[in-house]
């Protein structure tokens, strides 16, 4: 049995300062190959046939978003989001009620359609736990050896690396169950810093769906020329 996938609302957090980066500015509104590099994930999002509705979580200060294109888009909403990236997802996620939510950092402007499309195919196949779609995510397998440091920067073990995977996004669940637990995971006080976790809080078993190495957060400086080689070899 399959999963019908429909009524897909993605959810951009962009709420963010960018302080790893140490722009100037946000680093969603770093120029990239022409555009900022919000302009280039709203695009991807804005384009994608299966996806109805873009939200975007704009920091109370935001004063870049208007100058965007793509903040006329008819299918474009906003929301204010909040002081951590759960919480500017949980806003743009008050806006939507039934249907699916596909949830993408701002900071991943390299992501491709088809990696959206190997994403809901993959949420569409994944089993039903109790009834109960599991979701899904995109990652990436972890390649290099692992290591574990101390405060002092030397190491303190190897970390078998077996099984692990780098999250990346989109997050792709069920609207209603991502809000529940997603609130209730935040007032128990754990630490979630992506959609999953909030999900595994809740003891479901989303499906790890290997996506594209060149969907990186741009996140310190050199990210910005990897992510425009990226863009220039989509
Ligand atoms: N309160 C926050 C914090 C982050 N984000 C968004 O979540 C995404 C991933 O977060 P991250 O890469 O950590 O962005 P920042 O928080 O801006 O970066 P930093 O941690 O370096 O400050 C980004 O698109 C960011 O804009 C958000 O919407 N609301
Ligand atoms: C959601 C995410 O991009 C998955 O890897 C990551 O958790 C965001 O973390 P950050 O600390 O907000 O960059």
């Amino acid at each position: 049995m399959t999963n019908v996938i429909e009524q897909i609302a993605a959810i951009v957090p962009a709420a963010g300062i960018g302080s790893r980066m140490g722009a100037e500015i946000p680093k969603q509104y770093l120029m990239l190959n022409g555009q900022p590099i919000l302009g280039h994930t709203l695009d991807i999002l804005l384009t994608h046939p299966r996806i109805e509705r873009v939200i975007v979580a704009l920091s109370p200060d935001d004063t870049y978003f208007e100058a965007l294109a793509q903040s006329k888009h008819p299918k474009l909403e906003r929301v204010i989001g909040g002081n951590e990236r759960a919480d500017s997802v949980l806003a743009g996620l008050s806006l939507v009620t039934g249907g699916w939510a596909l949830v993408h950092d701002a900071a991943r402007p390299c992501l491709t359609s088809g990696d959206i499309d190997k994403l809901i195919m993959a949420a569409e196949q994944a089993p039903l736990v109790n009834d109960v779609p599991q979701g899904a995510i995109l990652a990436m397998p972890v390649r290099d050896t692992m290591k574990r440091g101390n405060a002092d920067g030397q190491i303190m073990a190897t970390v078998c690396r077996e099984a692990l995977w780098h999250a990346l996004t989109p997050q792709l669940f069920p609207t209603r169950q991502l809000r529940d637990n997603l609130t209730n995971a935040l007032a128990a006080g754990a630490t979630i810093t992506d959609e999953a976790s909030a999900m595994e809080w809740a003891g479901m078993t989303p499906s790890l769906v290997a996506g594209r190495g060149d969907n990186i957060k741009v996140t310190h400086p050199d990210d910005l020329r990897l992510a425009a080689l990226f863009l220039n070899n989509k």
